[in-house]
């Protein structure tokens, strides 16, 4: 505990300031309000006392945990509607994503769906205060067993009856079963369904319909509908991830959302407004994930708030800061060859530490943009401008599977940091990182994301060829594919080389970081554009061979954009922000900068270098420039994540608790765990079911 007051007491800038700047924007009070918030429901489900082993660790059952996980998200349900506020609306009190929560489905899925999808403020009228006030519980249900990237090959049908004005909704083969939806086990009343409209002989594709799935009197499936839970998953065992099959299943025609595709009662199909408005709803949900809030014109304009996988690598970070903090380990530097050392005096626990805070604030800064780029977006739809549709899409497409791959990647590392003790369940870390890691996969798998990214940059080369404008977000690659112009064939050349100009403190610069980032994005952009261009394939056979090179095209691009967003943000600090948070900040960012070049599990860090464009002189001056940011960051280690502002509860950490009395919190804990009490308090230390029938006879055996 001494350790980490006096690593408290090192820090250089007053956390508090920061926690203002990530969760308050210029309100102070919202930094209170969430404290109030978590507080409260802490309280209700009994966790606010970390002196108690908490409930998850106390060999839970399936059904346990799922009870668990119902028990929470009424708490924070609840919560939210009694103190009119959106703290829980998108993530836990535990800050996983609310699609963990059985009634987290209604704010992060099924409200936005029907607020793009429905016609008219009827259809909205009739669903949405029903959502909002949890007189429904819903759920968003497109996946099946046998189709969950290509939505355009579902096979659940929703076909029209004229007679009756009904649609009749079937699962005509295993392959159709609704397969993974959160809350479609056990908890929800009604869905969001996708299924394939047929009218008459005509399939056209996916569409919305909503459909109610159990009585909401005593909860028995509807007649013709069959649901169940799909079993234990590596995490995200408080919600029932379920499974439905529908037996011609009847509903009213009008269930159909018809904001961009209508049924009249004549039979008649209808496409109205722009199908890419389709999009919105994903494009909001990837939104969230990389952000972690709904958004609202409200939140956006007023507060500022961090992420939901920020917030999830943020809480292994701290965790694993905290832990090394205090734990002492090996007679290291500075140890004088008589007393143990902090592990974060090892210079490889340093590194890998202060990298993961730096990847922490660069999501969260990122969203903070992405949050000002949807508001724009937005705003320019209500206005019936669409350009910048294709733009944004890519944005989020990019920033979703950046975001969730860069903390899946980063909370693994941090649960590293902290060797043994962070295998423990009781660390907190393994639901993180299992928790983290789903988010890779669903709203859009981040293989196919950066294939998305990748299709938009060489529609924009295409653009560029044929003199087109490109969205002006994109100058860089137009500035580009200018200058990589042949000036005698008037084609451009992908492998004209080019040699970083940038030298000593210069690497600090903005200039020179975002350079070295757009530098490597249009070489790898154009290079694989032209290679697609003059392949003798066809389309298809030419993208998948290429595959890797574009999809490190997007990655290098998406990594630019977090480059430009961070350096940004800090640029663009409040007037009111503190020197001394400033200096803290503009490090953290050259760090983010900087160490994805040199660092060893930098994925695709070959493509900095590939192309020669460092020389080695280049390279050993960012790498000494980044060991000095270690050092001068290394004081505000644990400031720069207790700003972050986790209360212990919903870090469920024996190792990461705010006073750092690790072996004490985490021996109470253990003492407590429900396997040690029952050998301790029936049997004098002896398991007996364990013993008996399995220890004993071993021994007793003459092998
Ligand atoms: C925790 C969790 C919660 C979920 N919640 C919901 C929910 O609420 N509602 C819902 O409807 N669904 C939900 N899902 C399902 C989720 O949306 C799907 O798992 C996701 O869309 C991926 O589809 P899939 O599982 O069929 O994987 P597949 O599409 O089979 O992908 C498997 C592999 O194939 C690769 N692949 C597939 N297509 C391509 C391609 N074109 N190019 C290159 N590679 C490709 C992928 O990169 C991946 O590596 C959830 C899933 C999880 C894990």
């Amino acid at each position: 505990m001494q350790l980490m007051k006096k690593a408290r007491e090192s820090a250089s800038f007053d956390s508090f300031e920061l926690t203002g700047l990530m969760h308050g924007g210029r309100r102070e009070d919202v930094v209170t309000q969430r404290r109030a918030a978590f507080e409260r429901v802490e309280k209700v489900v009994g966790t606010r006392d970390i002196s108690k082993l908490p409930r998850c660790y106390a060999n839970l059952s399936r059904e346990d945990q799922y009870e668990e996980g119902l028990r929470w998200g009424k708490a924070a349900f609840e919560d939210g509607i009694k103190y009119q506020h959106d703290f829980f609306a998108s993530t836990t009190p535990r800050y996983a994503l609310a699609n963990s929560n059985p009634f987290g489905m209604n704010a992060i899925m099924v409200e936005p769906t029907i607020e793009f999808m429905a016609s008219d403020d009827e259809q909205k009228a009739k669903w949405l205060p029903l959502t909002k006030s949890g007189k429904i519980v819903g759920a968003y249900v497109q996946t099946e067993l046998g189709h969950g990237t290509f939505v355009r090959g579902i096979e659940t049908s929703a076909t029209w009856d004229a007679t009756s004005d009904e649609f009749i909704i079937h699962s005509p083969t295993i392959s159709s079963t609704k397969f993974w939806p959160g809350a479609l086990g056990f908890s929800c009343t009604h869905i969001v369904l996708v299924a394939r409209l047929l009218l008459g002989s005509v399939d056209h594709g996916p569409h919305f319909f909503i459909v109610q799935v159990r009585s909401l009197e005593e909860g028995k499936p509807i007649p013709g509908i069959k649901l169940g839970d799909i079993g234990m998953k590596m995490s995200y065992n408080g919600t029932c991830n379920g499974f439905a099959s529908f037996d011609k299943v009847r509903i009213p025609r009008t269930n159909m959302l018809m904001g961009h595709a209508k049924v009249h009662r004549n039979g008649n199909y209808e496409r109205t407004g722009r199908p890419e408005l389709a999009y919105s709803t994903l494009l909001l949900v990837r939104g969230i994930i990389v952000r972690g809030m709904v958004p609202n014109v409200a939140t956006i304009m007023n507060t500022d708030y961090p992420l939901a996988v920020g917030f999830q690598l943020a809480q292994s970070v701290t965790i694993a800061t905290r832990y090394s903090t205090v734990r002492e380990q090996g007679l290291g530097p500075n140890s004088l060859g008589r007393t143990e050392v902090a592990i974060m005096s090892y210079a490889s626990q340093h590194f890998r530490i202060l990298t993961l805070i730096a990847k922490s604030y660069a999501i969260v800064f990122a969203s903070k943009a992405w949050d000002r780029d949807y508001e724009k977006l937005r705003e320019e739809q209500d206005t019936g401008d669409h350009a910048s549709l294709p733009y944004f899409h890519a944005l989020t497409a990019g920033l979703k599977a950046w975001s969730t791959q860069t903390a899946a990647d980063g909370a693994e590392d941090a649960r590293k940091c902290c060797g043994g003790q962070g295998y423990l369940m009781i660390s907190g870390l393994p639901e993180i990182v299992a928790s983290v890691t789903a988010t890779a996969t669903f709203e859009g798998e981040n293989y196919v994301l950066w294939q998305q990214v990748g299709r938009y940059l060489f529609k924009c080369l295409d653009h560029l060829k044929q003199d087109k404008p490109i969205d002006s977000r994109l100058a860089y690659l137009a500035t580009a594919y200018q200058e990589s112009l042949d000036s005698t064939i008037g084609e451009f050349d992908a492998t004209a080389s080019a040699s970083c100009s940038a030298f000593g403190s210069d690497f600090l610069q903005r200039g020179a970081q975002l350079s070295i980032y757009r530098h490597r994005t249009t070489r790898l952009t154009l290079s694989v554009y032209e290679k697609l261009r003059s392949s003798t394939k066809t389309p298809i056979e030419a993208w998948n061979e290429h595959m890797m090179s574009i999809i490190s095209a997007a990655r290098a691009h998406t990594e630019y954009i977090a480059v430009i967003f961070f350096t940004e943000r800090v640029k663009d600090l409040p007037a009111s922000t503190s020197s001394a948070l400033r200096a803290v900040l503009t490090r953290l960012c050259s760090l983010f900068a900087l160490s994805n070049i040199i660092n060893p599990q930098s994925i695709d860090a070959i493509s900095f270098v590939e192309d020669g464009y460092f020389s080695l002189a280049q390279l050993d001056t960012i790498r000494s420039l980044v060991d000095d940011l270690l050092e001068q960051l290394l004081p505000d280690a644990v400031a720069l994540t207790d700003a972050w502002d986790f209360t212990d509860a919903s870090l469920c950490s024996a190792l990461g608790m705010y006073d750092g009395n690790v072996y004490e919190n985490l021996m109470r804990w253990i003492n407590q765990l429900p396997i040690n009490k029952r050998a301790w308090e029936e049997s004098e230390g002896v398991y007996q079911p364990g013993w008996k029938k399995w220890v004993e006879p071993l021994l007793q055996a003459k092998l």
